[in-house]
Protein backbone atom coordinates (compact mmCIF):
# COMPACT_ATOMS: atom_id res chain seq x y z
CA UNK A 1 0.00 0.00 0.00
CA UNK A 2 1.39 3.26 -1.16
CA UNK A 3 -1.24 6.19 -0.60
CA UNK A 4 0.02 9.63 -1.67
CA UNK A 5 -2.20 12.43 -0.76
CA UNK A 6 -2.62 15.64 -3.00
CA UNK A 7 -4.79 18.06 -1.38
CA UNK A 8 -7.58 18.21 -3.94
CA UNK A 9 -6.66 14.40 -6.06
CA UNK A 10 -9.54 12.82 -4.34
CA UNK A 11 -8.92 9.82 -6.44
CA UNK A 12 -6.05 9.35 -3.91
CA UNK A 13 -7.71 9.67 -0.97
CA UNK A 14 -7.69 6.69 1.74
CA UNK A 15 -11.26 6.02 1.90
CA UNK A 16 -11.52 6.33 6.10
CA UNK A 17 -13.91 3.48 6.98
CA UNK A 18 -14.69 2.26 11.12
CA UNK A 19 -12.06 -0.37 11.52
CA UNK A 20 -13.55 -3.87 11.06
CA UNK A 21 -11.10 -5.52 13.13
CA UNK A 22 -11.46 -3.82 16.50
CA UNK A 23 -11.19 -6.37 19.12
CA UNK A 24 -10.59 -4.26 21.89
CA UNK A 25 -11.48 -1.31 20.06
CA UNK A 26 -14.79 -1.46 21.38
CA UNK A 27 -16.86 1.34 22.03
CA UNK A 28 -17.20 2.50 25.36
CA UNK A 29 -19.76 5.20 26.71
CA UNK A 30 -18.73 7.18 29.42
CA UNK A 31 -21.50 8.49 31.78
CA UNK A 32 -20.64 11.59 33.59
CA UNK A 33 -23.77 12.06 35.27
CA UNK A 34 -26.10 15.28 34.96
CA UNK A 35 -26.41 15.11 31.09
CA UNK A 36 -22.89 14.89 30.39
CA UNK A 37 -21.53 11.83 28.36
CA UNK A 38 -18.63 10.64 26.27
CA UNK A 39 -18.18 8.01 23.99
CA UNK A 40 -14.60 6.42 23.47
CA UNK A 41 -13.62 4.13 20.07
CA UNK A 42 -9.90 3.08 20.44
CA UNK A 43 -9.75 2.00 17.31
CA UNK A 44 -11.97 4.09 15.09
CA UNK A 45 -9.56 4.34 12.01
CA UNK A 46 -7.40 1.82 11.16
CA UNK A 47 -3.82 1.87 12.26
CA UNK A 48 -2.18 1.75 9.19
CA UNK A 49 -4.35 4.54 7.38
CA UNK A 50 -4.28 6.48 10.07
CA UNK A 51 -0.34 7.09 9.80
CA UNK A 52 -1.32 7.92 6.14
CA UNK A 53 -3.52 10.53 7.56
CA UNK A 54 -0.96 11.55 10.16
CA UNK A 55 1.49 12.00 7.40
CA UNK A 56 -0.70 13.88 5.18
CA UNK A 57 -1.76 16.31 7.91
CA UNK A 58 1.79 16.58 9.06
CA UNK A 59 2.96 17.48 5.94
CA UNK A 60 -0.01 19.37 4.11
CA UNK A 61 -1.93 21.63 6.72
CA UNK A 62 -0.62 24.94 6.64
CA UNK A 63 0.44 24.57 10.73
CA UNK A 64 0.68 28.06 12.48
CA UNK A 65 1.76 29.10 16.17
CA UNK A 66 -0.22 31.82 17.37
CA UNK A 67 0.18 34.57 19.83
CA UNK A 68 -2.90 34.70 21.88
CA UNK A 69 -3.74 36.27 25.31
CA UNK A 70 -4.14 34.05 28.39
CA UNK A 71 -5.21 36.04 32.11
CA UNK A 72 -4.65 39.52 30.12
CA UNK A 73 -0.94 38.68 28.89
CA UNK A 74 -0.04 37.88 25.47
CA UNK A 75 1.86 34.05 24.80
CA UNK A 76 2.46 31.98 22.16
CA UNK A 77 -0.17 29.10 21.86
CA UNK A 78 1.77 25.41 22.91
CA UNK A 79 0.76 23.86 20.29
CA UNK A 80 0.88 24.38 16.41
CA UNK A 81 -2.97 24.97 14.76
CA UNK A 82 -5.43 25.14 11.73
CA UNK A 83 -9.09 26.39 11.38
CA UNK A 84 -11.47 24.65 8.87
CA UNK A 85 -15.42 25.75 8.48
CA UNK A 86 -17.97 25.50 5.90
CA UNK A 87 -18.55 28.53 4.35
CA UNK A 88 -20.40 31.69 5.50
CA UNK A 89 -20.22 30.22 9.33
CA UNK A 90 -19.71 32.83 11.90
CA UNK A 91 -16.39 33.40 12.63
CA UNK A 92 -14.22 32.02 15.60
CA UNK A 93 -12.14 33.56 18.12
CA UNK A 94 -10.64 32.23 21.63
CA UNK A 95 -8.18 33.67 23.76
CA UNK A 96 -8.06 37.00 21.53
CA UNK A 97 -7.05 35.26 18.18
CA UNK A 98 -9.63 35.00 15.36
CA UNK A 99 -8.26 31.92 13.26
CA UNK A 100 -7.91 32.30 9.40
CA UNK A 101 -10.84 30.16 8.45
CA UNK A 102 -9.99 27.96 5.37
CA UNK A 103 -12.56 25.63 3.46
CA UNK A 104 -13.44 21.82 2.85
CA UNK A 105 -12.31 22.26 -0.34
CA UNK A 106 -8.37 23.40 0.59
CA UNK A 107 -8.08 20.02 2.07
CA UNK A 108 -10.65 17.85 0.51
CA UNK A 109 -9.32 14.87 2.15
CA UNK A 110 -10.80 16.13 5.55
CA UNK A 111 -14.01 14.91 3.97
CA UNK A 112 -13.25 11.56 3.95
CA UNK A 113 -12.45 11.70 7.88
CA UNK A 114 -15.70 14.08 7.98
CA UNK A 115 -17.48 11.45 6.42
CA UNK A 116 -16.49 8.52 8.78
CA UNK A 117 -16.91 10.63 11.59
CA UNK A 118 -20.60 11.05 10.74
CA UNK A 119 -21.41 7.38 9.87
CA UNK A 120 -20.36 6.73 13.75
CA UNK A 121 -22.52 9.06 14.97
CA UNK A 122 -25.72 9.48 13.51
CA UNK A 123 -27.89 12.81 13.84
CA UNK A 124 -24.72 14.73 13.98
CA UNK A 125 -23.67 17.35 11.38
CA UNK A 126 -19.92 18.98 11.71
CA UNK A 127 -19.24 21.99 9.69
CA UNK A 128 -16.22 22.50 11.53
CA UNK A 129 -12.97 21.48 12.39
CA UNK A 130 -9.70 22.52 14.71
CA UNK A 131 -6.69 20.92 14.13
CA UNK A 132 -3.86 20.85 16.84
CA UNK A 133 -0.02 19.41 16.57
CA UNK A 134 1.44 18.65 19.70
CA UNK A 135 5.56 18.65 18.15
CA UNK A 136 6.61 17.11 21.50
CA UNK A 137 6.06 16.48 25.21
CA UNK A 138 6.47 19.96 25.98
CA UNK A 139 3.10 21.34 23.70
CA UNK A 140 -0.16 21.11 25.76
CA UNK A 141 -3.44 22.09 25.72
CA UNK A 142 -4.23 23.56 29.80
CA UNK A 143 -7.38 23.10 31.30
CA UNK A 144 -10.32 24.83 29.32
CA UNK A 145 -13.89 23.84 27.66
CA UNK A 146 -14.73 24.93 24.82
CA UNK A 147 -17.86 26.34 25.50
CA UNK A 148 -17.61 29.15 22.95
CA UNK A 149 -20.98 31.01 22.00
CA UNK A 150 -21.31 30.17 18.66
CA UNK A 151 -21.23 26.04 19.98
CA UNK A 152 -24.39 26.47 21.53
CA UNK A 153 -25.38 24.90 25.37
CA UNK A 154 -24.70 20.83 24.31
CA UNK A 155 -22.03 20.73 21.85
CA UNK A 156 -20.92 17.53 20.47
CA UNK A 157 -17.20 17.71 19.55
CA UNK A 158 -16.09 14.48 17.68
CA UNK A 159 -12.22 14.54 18.20
CA UNK A 160 -9.50 11.69 16.31
CA UNK A 161 -6.46 11.55 17.48
CA UNK A 162 -3.28 10.33 15.31
CA UNK A 163 0.95 10.02 15.99
CA UNK A 164 2.06 9.99 19.64
CA UNK A 165 -0.37 8.97 22.48
CA UNK A 166 -0.84 11.39 25.03
CA UNK A 167 -3.24 11.79 28.14
CA UNK A 168 -6.39 13.56 27.86
CA UNK A 169 -7.62 14.59 31.13
CA UNK A 170 -11.11 15.45 32.28
CA UNK A 171 -12.13 17.39 35.24
CA UNK A 172 -15.68 18.34 37.07
CA UNK A 173 -15.82 22.23 37.51
CA UNK A 174 -16.67 23.17 41.00
CA UNK A 175 -20.13 22.91 41.29
CA UNK A 176 -22.23 25.72 42.65
CA UNK A 177 -23.11 24.47 46.28
CA UNK A 178 -18.95 24.29 46.37
CA UNK A 179 -18.71 27.75 45.40
CA UNK A 180 -21.51 29.06 47.34
CA UNK A 181 -19.91 27.16 51.03
CA UNK A 182 -16.18 29.29 49.27
CA UNK A 183 -18.36 32.22 49.84
CA UNK A 184 -19.61 31.26 53.01
CA UNK A 185 -16.24 30.33 54.23
CA UNK A 186 -16.15 26.60 54.51
CA UNK A 187 -13.16 25.65 53.26
CA UNK A 188 -12.85 24.35 49.62
CA UNK A 189 -11.09 20.97 50.29
CA UNK A 190 -12.99 19.62 53.35
CA UNK A 191 -15.94 20.22 50.86
CA UNK A 192 -14.15 18.44 47.96
CA UNK A 193 -13.46 15.46 49.77
CA UNK A 194 -17.51 15.05 50.57
CA UNK A 195 -18.44 14.81 46.98
CA UNK A 196 -18.18 10.55 46.25
CA UNK A 197 -18.98 10.50 42.54
CA UNK A 198 -16.25 10.23 40.03
CA UNK A 199 -15.45 13.70 38.87
CA UNK A 200 -12.02 12.89 37.43
CA UNK A 201 -11.40 10.79 33.98
CA UNK A 202 -8.23 9.99 31.95
CA UNK A 203 -7.72 8.66 28.92
CA UNK A 204 -5.04 7.83 26.73
CA UNK A 205 -5.90 8.84 23.42
CA UNK A 206 -4.42 5.84 21.17
CA UNK A 207 -3.38 6.57 17.18
CA UNK A 208 -6.52 6.32 15.20
CA UNK A 209 -8.96 7.00 18.15
CA UNK A 210 -12.35 8.94 18.42
CA UNK A 211 -12.88 10.50 21.92
CA UNK A 212 -16.74 12.44 21.93
CA UNK A 213 -17.79 15.45 24.41
CA UNK A 214 -21.34 15.30 24.74
CA UNK A 215 -24.58 17.27 26.29
CA UNK A 216 -23.20 19.61 28.98
CA UNK A 217 -19.47 18.24 28.95
CA UNK A 218 -18.55 21.54 27.92
CA UNK A 219 -20.36 23.46 31.03
CA UNK A 220 -19.97 21.05 33.70
CA UNK A 221 -16.16 19.86 32.92
CA UNK A 222 -12.76 21.39 31.99
CA UNK A 223 -10.39 19.09 29.74
CA UNK A 224 -6.54 19.24 28.88
CA UNK A 225 -3.63 17.39 27.26
CA UNK A 226 -0.89 18.05 30.31
CA UNK A 227 2.69 18.01 29.16
CA UNK A 228 4.73 14.72 29.05
CA UNK A 229 8.22 15.06 29.51
CA UNK A 230 8.49 11.19 27.88
CA UNK A 231 6.42 12.62 24.62
CA UNK A 232 9.02 12.56 22.34
CA UNK A 233 6.94 12.61 19.01
CA UNK A 234 4.49 14.53 17.04
CA UNK A 235 0.78 14.51 17.90
CA UNK A 236 -2.14 15.56 15.70
CA UNK A 237 -5.60 16.43 17.45
CA UNK A 238 -8.63 17.01 14.72
CA UNK A 239 -11.77 18.44 16.84
CA UNK A 240 -15.35 18.13 14.79
CA UNK A 241 -17.50 20.90 15.95
CA UNK A 242 -20.96 22.21 14.71
CA UNK A 243 -21.18 26.02 14.56
CA UNK A 244 -24.58 27.07 14.87
O1 LIG B 1 -5.71 17.52 21.59
C1 LIG B 1 -6.72 17.15 22.18
O2 LIG B 1 -6.95 15.97 22.41
C2 LIG B 1 -7.71 18.16 22.70
C3 LIG B 1 -7.72 19.46 21.97
C4 LIG B 1 -8.72 20.39 22.56
O3 LIG B 1 -9.18 20.24 23.64
C5 LIG B 1 -9.22 21.54 21.77
O4 LIG B 1 -8.74 21.77 20.65
O5 LIG B 1 -10.11 22.24 22.25
FE1 LIG C 1 -10.92 21.43 23.97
Amino acid sequence: MNFKFKAGSKSTNPNPSPNPNNEGGKRQSIDLGNGSDLIYIPRFLAFEESWKWFDYLNKEIPWTRPTIRVFGRSCVQPRDTCYVASVGLPELSYSGYQPHAYTWDDYPPLKDILDAVHKALPGSSFNSLLLNRYKGGNDYVGWHSDDEKLYGSTPEIASISFGCEREFFLKKKPSKVSQDSRSNGEPVNKRAKKSSSVDHHSFTLKHGSMLVMRGYTQRDWVHSVPKRAKADATRINLTFRHVI
